[in-house]
Parts: C-alpha cells; structure tokens; sequence
C-alpha cells in the first residue's frame, strides 16, 4: 500500500526519471496525476528528445503494489524523484537528497562533462577514466593535498592517499586502499599514481605532513622510493599486455605494502600477486598480444645477445604471432626494454641475472616453434634437429632426447607397473605449452620474490612499523563466454565486496554510536551464501579439484557432479543449471548471473606438467632455471603444507567427506586451491587493516576521451558496488551535514527572533519549522543525519522562504523607487503647474495692463478726436465768421 506520504511529492509538474534504453534514465515531467481508490495513475512526458523515439510514458500504482507502466515495460515502483538542481554535480553523492541509481548516474555523468574525474560516493572514490592525459597529479597538486583533510578540496585519490597516511599516523595502525574496477578502467594507473604520492610525501613526527625535501632524507630513504617505483615497469613489462580492451592490462592482481617506520618514512615495500593468466603466453586472440617482454627483447636485444639467444623479428615466433599484433600504437618496444633493464639494475639486479632471465623468455618463444608432427596418424612425434627444438633445448640446457620423449609420451604408473602410451599430436602441443606456462609462471613468481627481497630485506622489515597496501586487482569480469579465470576473478570479488559491505555497515554503525543518536539497525542481504556456494566443503571449488585430482577426471564429470550437489532448492538463489545443455553452470553474483562453460576448468586448475618432464628441467644444466624451479618447490611446499591444514580442518569439520575419491588421487596443489588459499591469506591481511576503496570506471568501450556512455557506466557502477552502497546505506540515514552547514545554509528557514544560540538547538528549531515528521532526521552531536528526499523537502522550503524574501524585497524596493518618481513627478507637476499659473496671472496682468492702456488710449484717441473735430468745426465756424 502506498503511503500518502510517498505520494505527495508526485504532483504535475515535478520531474522525475523514467527508464530509458540508451541513457540507462531520462529526465521526465508529471503530467497529471490522478488518484482513485483502485489505483493512482501518473502520466509523465519526456523533457528532451523527440516525440518518436521519447512518447509520452504512462504510470500506474495499485494501492496494493504501486507500479508504473513504461511504454513497453511494467515497474513496480513510482519513477525516481530528480533531485533539486542545486545539488547537480555534488562531490560527495552522499550529499544528494535522493540516493537512487539515476541520481547517481546523472551526477557522476554532470561531473565528468565538467572534466571532474573524481567524486566521493560516501567512503568510496569514484575514478573516471579520462582517457587523456590530465592535469592533476603535478608535483605542486601533491603539497596541496598533502596535509589537508578529505572534503577541505576536490575528491582526488590523493585525498585518499593522504587520508590512508594520516590514519596510519593517528591511529598507529595498517591501511589498505583497495583499488578496483574493470579492464581499462585506470586501476594501475590510479595505483601508480598513489605510490608516486607516497613516495613524495614524508612526514615530519607529530603527523604533519609536507612533501618530502631531499635534503631531509638520506639516501636509503631515497634509494628505497626509487626501487619501489621501478617496481612499475618490471611487473607492467612481465605482468601486462595488450588486450582489446587496454593497451597495458594487467594480467595478474597485486597487493603492494609499502612499509613506514615510526617516523612514518618509507623503509621497503612487499608484492603480493594473484593469478597470472598463463594461457597468454601460448595464446593471444585476434588484435592482443603476449606481455610485452618478448616484444621488447625481440625489438631490443643488442646484436651479440640477439645472435646467442637466436632471436628474430617477433612475428616469427608462434607464441607471439597469433594476435596479429606486434606492435602498440604509441610504444616503442625497443625504448621500453631499455626501460625494463633500467628498472631492473635499479633494483640491484646484476646484468648477468638480466640475461639470465631473456635466456629463458628466448627458450620459451624457440619452444613454442617446435613443430609437433603425426608420426603415425595419432602418434606424435618431435625431430630432434629441428632447429627451434635445438635452441630450446639448448637454451634451457636440457636432454633434448628425454623432452622430446616425454612431450610425446606419457606414463601411467599402476600398483605393479609403468605403462608408456603414444599422445597424439593435440596432446602433445598441450605438453608442450603447459612446460612453457609452467617455467614462465615460475618465473614470474621468482621475479616477483626477488623484487621483493630488494624492497624488504631483514632489516627494512626489522625497522618496518606499520603499511599501506595497495590493491590493484581486476574487477567483476561478465563476457559471453566465461571460463575458470572469470569464475576466479568473480570469486575473488565476492569476497572484497562481502568486506566492502561489512565495512560500510560497520562504518555507518560507528558513525551513528559517535554521533550519538538512536537507531535501529537494518540487516542487509549477504553475500556469504554465493562465498560458500564457491569455496565451501561441497562447493564448486571443492568439487573441481575432487575432479582435477581423478586421472580420469573430466569436464563433463565435473559439471555433473556441480548439478548433483548444488541444484537444490536450499542452492537455487546462487546456483542454476542452464535450461540448455550440460556443459555450463550458472552462479548468481552479487553483480550479475555468470554461466559458466565448465570446458578447459579441469584442465586450468591442474596446471600441473608431467612428473617426467619435471625431471628432465630438474636436471637442467642451466643454474638459473633450476633457482626458478627451487623457488616454485619451495613455494609449492608452502602451499601444500598450507592445504593439509586447511584439509584437516576440513576433515575434522566433516568425516562424511573423508575418503572421497582418494584413490590415485594426486597431491599437487590445484590453482583453484593456490587461489582460494591466497585469497583468504589477502582477505585476513585486509580484515586487519583500515580499508579505503577507490572504484575506476571505464565509461566508454572505444578508449575515447571524455565520451560517457550511460549504460556502460552504470553496468559499473552496479558491478563495483556504489549502487549496492547506495542501497545499504539509504535503508539508515544516508545524508547528512554537519552543524555549522546545515545551519549558513537553512538558518532563513526559523525567525531571527526565535533563534537560540547553541547549535544543535538551532538546528532543531529550523527542523521543527521546516519539516513535518521527526522521524525523518535526527540530530548528532556534530551532524545532522535525514533519512532520503528530506534534503529536497529542505531545499524547497528554503527556496519558498527566499523568492517570497526576494518578492517582499522586489516589491518594496519597487514600491520606493516609484514613489520617489510619483514624488518627484509631483513636485515637478506643481513646480510647473505654480509657474503655468504664474505666467498665466502675468499674462492676465498684462492683458488688463494692455487693455487698460489701449482703453487709455482710445479714450485720449477719442478725446483727441474729439478735440481735432471741436478744433476743426471751431476752425470752419471762426472761418465762416471771419472768413480766415
Ligand atoms: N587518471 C588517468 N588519466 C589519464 N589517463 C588514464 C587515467 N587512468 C587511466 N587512463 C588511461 O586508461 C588506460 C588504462 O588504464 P589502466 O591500465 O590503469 O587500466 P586497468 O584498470 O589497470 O586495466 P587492466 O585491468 O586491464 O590492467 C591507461 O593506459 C591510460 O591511457
């Protein structure tokens, strides 16, 4: 039933939004509205685009379900309201009054018209990706962010960054900025940027922070900064790749701890990484390319080196030719190996280590040429003088006679015997580029080690006090065909998103208790259960390297026993089987509905190349490729020893699953285990720092410079949990604003004569004044908090109390200026009036002064006259008298 309360902003006029196919929302006006007892209808119109493609849309709510109806689609609700205009383009969403998917979008999309890139979404920063290069990480931008509180200036990760070293000053303890988002979306380059921060600014004890004065650092403290930053092209040069989607993709997850001793300088860093993708190295679709290592030794390599190692031009290389892509618009491979071994001496390896290393990427690329031939018509076959097959061999110093041996032949050992059988050619091309991931992931990960040993050696970690983590790792990963990497990636995601969740209620909740007001916490929906669909004693992972572990396990198995034990009801929110086809399953993410093609999870999870094989690198005349290899022991033990013990807990936990298909099972650890294993290592590292959350957004396909596709944007924005933030927190109190601010901007809102002087009382009364229920806000000791749309109801009141101060201020000002001319007027009216009438009475004046004279006049004319005929007639009687 909808509440009159709910219903009361919908009046004609108002703008909504209303769902839209392209622009994800459009802007909307209500054009009636009309309630009757069965249901209220809206009717809304498109406030831009035209007639055609917008019609007019029409809505209905039925009192016991409201809805609306779009104009081919039903909705169950009453169109999101739009928030007032004031508060477009705000930096911190939060402030918004509505917190609703369309607010968020059209802000995020207003902000970054404006080339605002960043914008805070509560505790999370929100990065745009502006596909060009911005003015904002100069050096000078880095002093004015260092020191300042975030909030006192642009969202910026700096703000973050700064924001993460305070903490660790203040609260002594370890911080993790996780940062994340999808292929492209800036996640390395926004890490990079951050380490750059934290190699720039020091600080000075008592936690004030200034950029860091060379003078004020020795040259350990330097030297350290510079390692940790030639960190960035070594694992971008073995780690990275040109995909279609980025041009420099990281085709691994890191975790970078940057150490800091107690006066807060930089003493070493450590580098965790995740899940390799390894099929890269033996495959590269159209348009992508291998990591760009081969490219650059096959560009780079001096001559002597280049004739040694037999390298060529890339394209004659298998292993890096199938993209059709040897080069990066803009790259310059032969510049960027000189780069790589730059940065590598700059972390203390030796030439001849360096070396080392391209002899082993040049052994990978001869061995990837090895033709593989149909001896018979299934049996596989290697000529042993082949020439790629001979420089191989000899480049990893091993019996080429046994490698060919056991690329095309396998054992099978029984209780009471061996038995050799012939692969055939398919199988044998598998052998051979599971050996090439095999020695290419060890290496990587020897890499990694030894950059780590020179970042943080005893004594570093001795000094080292506390850190700041970084993680740089993929984002939730959706495409039409998904395989066990994106089933990884997507577990991995469910766990940070299931931290992220946590720590927004734990955060919400702290607020409240420091604030001191009552509330009633909201349950949200958790994403355990989908956690322990994947990772628990029966789940999709448990029952993949039961599978893996079968020397005849198979995909089909695998996807069979996944239907068996988890399409249950009990599952049926997480897990689905597809209505077609037995070779897929579907997970229902917290972001979206994954299926999964069960083909190749077998095979990737094993990872494993055959026992003979490692025998024959084993026994490897080449020194450095046995190191590589005694690393990977080492770290194989590791993990083993660490997936007995969680087994045995498992056991314990379980008898039932005790002798579950042990028979000839095989011990190695399985990449889904390393994973889960590294994952819950990471997630309890995480858990025991402070977590700050940056999400990069990739807001078009094309790479395009400030071009915002809306759909795209907000697929994001759901994926990386903004939305799900929105959601959670819009259940408590999701705006707030401190004291002060709400009082400079609402205080019109309560008479000057009822204002009392201490703030919280201030702000009570201009609530009680402005709005009608008190169970829509409460006020802290510091903040005001409002449950969503008050801020509207807020902004409306204040503009009603300022056009009616403006119209009362028109009209009098108005009123003044007219009587001063209605005066002025007047006083001349009557000035010209009494000078009329002067002139007037002049003139009468002068008439009768005229008239008197011209009586005068006529008067002495008709007296003279008179005397003339009196003389004349005189004149005629003397003359006629006397005749003179
Ligand atoms: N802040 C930024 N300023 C300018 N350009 C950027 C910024 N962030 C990202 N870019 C551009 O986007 C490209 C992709 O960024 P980046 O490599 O960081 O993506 P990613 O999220 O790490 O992707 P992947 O997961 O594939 O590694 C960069 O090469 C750069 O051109």
């Amino acid at each position: 039933m909808l509440s009159s309360d709910a219903l009361e902003p919908y009046v004609k006029g108002l703008e909504v939004w209303v769902p839209h196919a392209e622009e994800g929302w459009q802007l909307a006006t209500i054009q009636s509205r009309e309630l009757t007892e069965a249901h209220i209808t809206l009717e809304t119109r498109a406030v831009t685009g035209d007639e055609r493609t917008n019609p007019r849309m029409h809505m209905h709510a039925v009192p016991a379900s409201p809805r609306f109806l779009g104009q081919d689609a039903q909705n169950t609700e009453l169109p999101p309201l739009r928030n007032p205009k004031v508060l477009d383009g705000a930096d911190d969403l939060t402030s918004l009054s509505y917190l609703h998917e369309p607010a968020v979008l059209n802000n995020v999309r207003i902000r970054y018209a404006a080339h605002n890139i960043y914008t805070y979404s509560g505790i999370v920063l929100i990065a745009m990706n502006p596909f060009q290069r911005v003015q904002l990480y100069a050096p000078e931008l880095m002093t004015a962010y260092s020191g300042k509180r975030r909030g006192e200036l642009e969202p910026h990760l700096f703000a973050i960054a700064e924001e993460a070293f305070r903490d660790m000053i203040q609260e002594q303890r370890d911080e993790t900025i996780v940062v994340s988002g999808e292929s492209g979306a800036g996640k390395t380059v926004s890490a990079k940027y951050i380490m750059r921060y934290f190699a720039t600014v020091a600080t000075q004890s008592g936690g004030k922070s200034l950029v860091a004065d060379a003078s004020k650092r020795d040259d350990r403290g330097t030297e350290i900064e510079e390692k940790i930053m030639a960190t960035n092209p070594i694992l971008e040069s073995f780690g990275n790749a040109k995909t279609t989607r980025n041009d420099n993709s990281s085709r691994f997850g890191k975790y970078i701890q940057i150490h800091f001793d107690k006066q807060s300088y930089i003493v070493g860093a450590t580098i965790r990484t995740y899940l390799l993708e390894r099929s890269r190295l033996i495959y590269q679709p159209n348009t992508e390319r291998n990591y760009h290592i081969f490219y650059q030794l096959c560009a780079g390599a001096p001559p002597s080196e280049r004739a040694q190692l037999c390298l060529d031009e890339c394209t004659k290389f298998a292993y890096l030719n199938q993209g059709n892509c040897s080069e990066i618009q803009g790259v310059n491979d032969f510049e960027e190996f000189a780069e790589t071994q730059k940065a590598l001496s700059t972390i203390g390896m030796s030439v001849q280590r360096q070396w080392d290393i391209f002899r082993v990427l040049a052994s990978l690329l001869h061995l990837g040429n090895v033709a593989i031939a149909a001896q018979s018509r299934t049996n596989a076959s290697i000529a042993e003088d082949e020439e790629a097959f001979v420089t191989a061999t000899r480049l990893l110093g091993v019996d080429a006679a046994m490698l060919a041996k056991w690329i095309t032949n396998k054992q099978i050992i029984t209780r009471s015997d061996k038995i050799i059988t012939k692969l055939t050619p398919a199988q044998a091309v598998s052998v051979r580029d599971s050996v090439a991931k095999f020695i290419y992931a060890s290496l990587f990960d020897w890499l990694v080690t030894n950059v780590n040993a020179t970042l943080c050696n005893e004594e570093s970690a001795s000094q080292s006090h506390s850190f700041i983590g970084v993680l740089d790792i993929y984002g939730f990963e959706h495409f039409k065909r998904n395989s066990f990497e994106q089933f990884c990636i997507n577990y991995a995601n469910e766990k940070l998103q299931q931290e992220f969740n946590q720590h927004v209620f734990k955060l919400e909740q702290e607020e409240y208790i420091r604030e001191q007001i009552d509330w009633q916490f909201i349950e949200f929906t958790d994403n355990q259960p989908c956690i322990a669909l994947i990772e628990g004693k029966l789940g999709v992972l448990a029952l993949l390297d039961e599978e893996s572990r079968m020397p005849s396990g198979t995909d089909e198995n695998f996807v069979n026993k996944l239907y068996q034990q988890l399409d249950t009801p009990a599952n049926k929110k997480y897990f689905k089987k597809p209505r077609f086809g037995q070779s897929a399953f579907t997970i229902c993410h917290y972001a979206h509905d994954v299926t999964y093609e069960a083909e190749g999870f077998l095979d990737k999870n094993r990872d494993n190349v055959p026992d003979e094989i490692m025998e024959v690198l084993e026994a490897s005349t080449f020194d450095f490729l046995l190191e590589v290899q005694k690393h990977r022991q080492a770290v194989s033990v590791a993990i083993n020893y660490g997936a007995a013990i969680m087994n045995e807990a498992k056991e314990v936990a379980s008898p039932q699953t005790k002798g579950r298909g042990n028979a000839g099972v095989s011990k190695k650890p399985t990449l889904g285990s390393v994973f889960k294993g590294s994952l819950i290592e990471l997630m309890t590292t995480i858990n025991s720092t402070e977590v700050h959350y940056i999400r990069c957004i990739k807001p078009n396909e094309a790479k395009v410079a400030w071009k915002f596709e809306p759909q795209m944007t907000l697929s994001q924005l759901r994926a990386c949990g903004v939305l799900e933030t929105i959601h959670i927190s819009s259940r408590g109190y999701p705006t707030r604003r401190t004291l002060a601010e709400f009082i400079s901007r609402y205080y019109m809102l309560v008479p000057s004569s009822k204002r009392p002087e201490s703030p919280r009382d201030y702000c009570a009364a201009i609530l009680d004044h402005a709005l009608k229920s008190p169970d829509k806000y409460q006020i802290g000791l510091t903040k005001v908090f409002f449950r969503a749309g008050q801020i509207a109801l807020l902004e409306k009141a204040r503009t009603d109390k300022l056009v009616h101060a403006v119209t009362m201020i028109k009209k009098n000002f108005l009123a003044r200026i007219y009587r001063r001319k209605y005066l002025a007027l007047r006083h001349a009216t009557i000035t010209v009036q009494v000078k009329y009438r002067r002139i007037l009475r002049l003139r009468e004046k002068e008439r009768i002064r005229r008239e008197a004279a011209a009586t005068t006049i006529q008067r002495h004319w008709r007296g003279y006259n008179q005397r003339q005929c009196y003389r004349a007639a005189l004149c005629s009687i003397i003359y006629m008298q006397t005749g003179k």
